[in-house]
């Protein structure tokens, strides 16, 4: 019998977890990297996460450690669930323990502030390894559902199609598709920037504008990402996938989307201190808005909504009035 494929996930926190069962249940041996000491235990002694998860059992074949380099040794797979922005420090720290043949797998949807990279870029950064060692996972994915297994499908991204295959092969179970993608560039803006647009929905949603206004939201904001995937080589067909249009019909309708909901609370009235009080887990798109606009002025793409959602969570616009603006922009053809 062939030996089980081994997968390290850094980072149990609700997306890091629920993957970490997706690998356990397509049959490989997990071990999850936490900071806290209290959470490992809860993890190996209850087979839960009481912190993230709560009332969901693990499988048998997932424990979890404080020590990286015990989750990494003889690692097939180094999957990272950290927050976008923590990611070069705690990276830093972990890729000297990584073995030559391990797969990076990156399950973060964010911009790294200041430098505008992507997830797989600071990977490639601060690992020096090369793109072909490096994947992404991404789709419509709400890590409450899939810990539930709820039905879903997802994006393996890598552009080495064979390790994509491979990875395809270590987290397909019953009730999770993954499907194989070799355009990561797209695949990784196709996350990232949902989580902005997500939470202009989740505004719009709070000031009560309507279907409507989703509807005109989730597609414009498709067509901003779409034009700043071409402007960094993506495929735009790949936004048409499950890394832009699924990711975002999931978020954007979800009451589970924590982007959703910091936009609905700050469309409703909340300041953003106060919406930031309420907001347990990680919104990435609270600073992705920022490095993702950034992103889009270094290479002259237009992303209006990304702004008008800057302006709103970072320098305090009202929702009313940047909606005023945001209509009133001059008319324009639909596709240019
Ligand atoms: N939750 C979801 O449904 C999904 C999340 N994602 C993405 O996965 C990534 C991780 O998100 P979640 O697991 O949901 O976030 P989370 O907030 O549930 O968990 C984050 C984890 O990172 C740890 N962490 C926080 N700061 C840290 C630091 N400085 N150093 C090391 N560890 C630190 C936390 O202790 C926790 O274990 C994000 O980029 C998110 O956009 C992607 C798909 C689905
Ligand atoms: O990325 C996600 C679903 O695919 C999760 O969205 P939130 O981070 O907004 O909860």
């Amino acid at each position: 019998m062939s030996k089980p494929v081994k997968a390290a996930v850094f980072g149990t926190g609700s997306w890091g977890t629920a993957f970490g069962m997706v690998l356990a249940d397509a049959g490989c041996e997990v071990v999850l990297w936490a900071r806290r000491a209290g959470l490992v235990d809860a993890v190996n002694s209850t087979r839960t996460n009481p912190d993230y998860l709560p009332g969901v059992e693990l499988p048998r074949n997932l424990r979890a450690t404080t020590d990286p380099a015990e989750a990494a040794r003889d690692a097939d797979f180094a999957v990272l669930a950290v927050p976008s922005q923590t990611l070069r420090g705690n990276l830093a720290e972990w890729a000297p323990l990584l073995a030559p043949g391990t797969v990076v797998v990156s399950l973060m949807k964010g911009i790294e502030l200041g430098s505008a990279m992507r997830m797989s870029e600071v990977v490639q950064d601060v690992a020096g390894i090369g793109a072909e060692r490096i994947a992404v996972v991404t789709g419509p994915n709400l890590a409450r559902e899939i810990a539930a297994r709820m039905p879903a499908a997802a994006v393996v991204a890598c552009t080495d199609e064979a390790v994509a295959r491979r990875l395809q092969a270590a987290c397909h179970t019953p009730y999770f598709r993954p499907y194989t993608n070799t355009d990561v560039v797209g695949c990784e803006l196709g996350g990232a920037v949902k989580n902005v647009i997500g939470l202009a929905v989740g505004i719009a949603d709070g000031m009560g504008l309507g279907d409507n206004a989703k509807g005109s939201l989730i597609t414009r904001g498709l067509a901003e990402t779409t034009r700043l995937g071409a402007a960094l080589g993506a495929d735009p067909l790949t936004f048409s996938g499950l890394a832009g249009l699924g990711d975002l019909v999931a978020t954007c309708s979800s009451p589970l989307s924590r982007n959703h909901t910091f936009g609905t609370n700050l469309g409703k009235g909340m300041t953003l201190e106060e919406t930031i009080a309420v907001t347990r887990q990680t919104a990435e798109g609270v600073k992705s808005c920022e490095s993702v606009l950034d992103l889009a002025r270094r290479h002259g793409v237009d992303m209006p909504i990304t702004e008008t959602v800057v302006d709103i969570v970072h320098e305090g616009k009202p929702p009313v009035v940047a909606l005023k603006e945001l209509m009133s922009r001059s008319a324009k053809p639909e596709r240019r």
